[in-house]
């Protein structure tokens, strides 16, 4: 049976973010993931993990100015060096919360645009070797257009090119199975073919991003999918909840058995 992580960015939103950690464990996750940890001192998230017994499995670098459109500097003109300064900040944070790997997000920019296109190599190269020197795992996740409207990266296949042009061991995918379906669909072709170069799963219906089962796809017959293909990570659930958090958390009886 897959193992979930609750997305503290999207769920939990009755209580105050650094109240998320104790309502997780409490409604039975043994691991977390946010986007964001950089609001709250390193020390003051490690401390909740630990009371809690749980780990964080993922978070992303600081994305820049969020509050003005900001999706990440790599891609972007003239801001290299507070783009290296955002890598040393995630790795300090990742060393005191013992995340085993970090989301790179690229940035708006048109994906026809050159210069781009090597700045946001150029930062991927160096971030996943600063973050493969911390032993972590560097992700790139393909988001759809619908929700990141101008996303530099909004393609599976490029993301695919892309790791396998820079060759890292450590630079890897994250496959959001909400982005994958608006992207391309063919969801368990795309799971097989990817899941080599796969590091971390999120889930979430579609089209509403809301609890599993409640959209389009069979998601349970997709984590049934993920364990045929031998995904030993935890799955990120990355999901708006429909109504309270806890109360919606009754598709995991659905998994009982699977
Ligand atoms: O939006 C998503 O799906 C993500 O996982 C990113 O980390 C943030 O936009
Ligand atoms: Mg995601």
């Amino acid at each position: 049976m897959p193992r979930f992580a609750a997305n503290l960015t999207m769920m939990f939103n009755e209580h105050a973010f650094l109240d998320r950690f104790e309502a997780a464990a409490n409604a039975g996750f043994d691991a977390v993931e946010f986007l964001f940890p950089y609001d709250f001192p390193a020390e003051a998230i490690g401390e909740k993990l630990s009371a809690n017994g749980l780990s964080v499995v993922l978070f992303n670098l600081p994305p820049g100015d969020w509050s003005k459109g900001e999706r990440g500097l790599a891609a972007l003109e003239g801001r290299q060096a507070e783009f290296r300064a955002s890598v040393e900040t995630a790795l300090s944070y990742a060393r005191i919360l013992g995340v085993p790997r970090l989301h790179m997000m690229a940035g708006i920019a048109e994906r026809t645009d050159v210069a781009a296109a090597a700045r946001y190599r150029e930062a991927l190269a160096h971030a996943a070797d600063a973050a493969g020197e911390n032993g972590l795992d560097l992700l790139i996740e393909p988001l759809n257009p619908r929700d990141m409207s101008g996303y530099f990266l909004n393609d599976f296949d490029q993301a695919a090119e892309l790791i396998a042009a820079l060759d890292r061991p450590n630079l890897k995918l994250q496959f959001d199975i909400y982005h994958r379906q608006i992207l391309h669909g063919d969801m368990l072709k795309g799971l097989e073919r990817l899941m080599p170069i796969t590091g971390h799963i999120q889930t979430a219906s579609v089209p509403g991003r809301n609890e599993p089962g409640t959209g389009e796809l069979d998601d349970f017959r997709i984590f049934a999918a993920l364990d045929e293909l031998g995904y030993a990570g935890h799955i990120g659930c990355e999901y708006r909840p429909l109504c309270d958090t806890v109360a919606g958390l009754g598709w995991r009886e659905r998994l009982q058995g699977s």
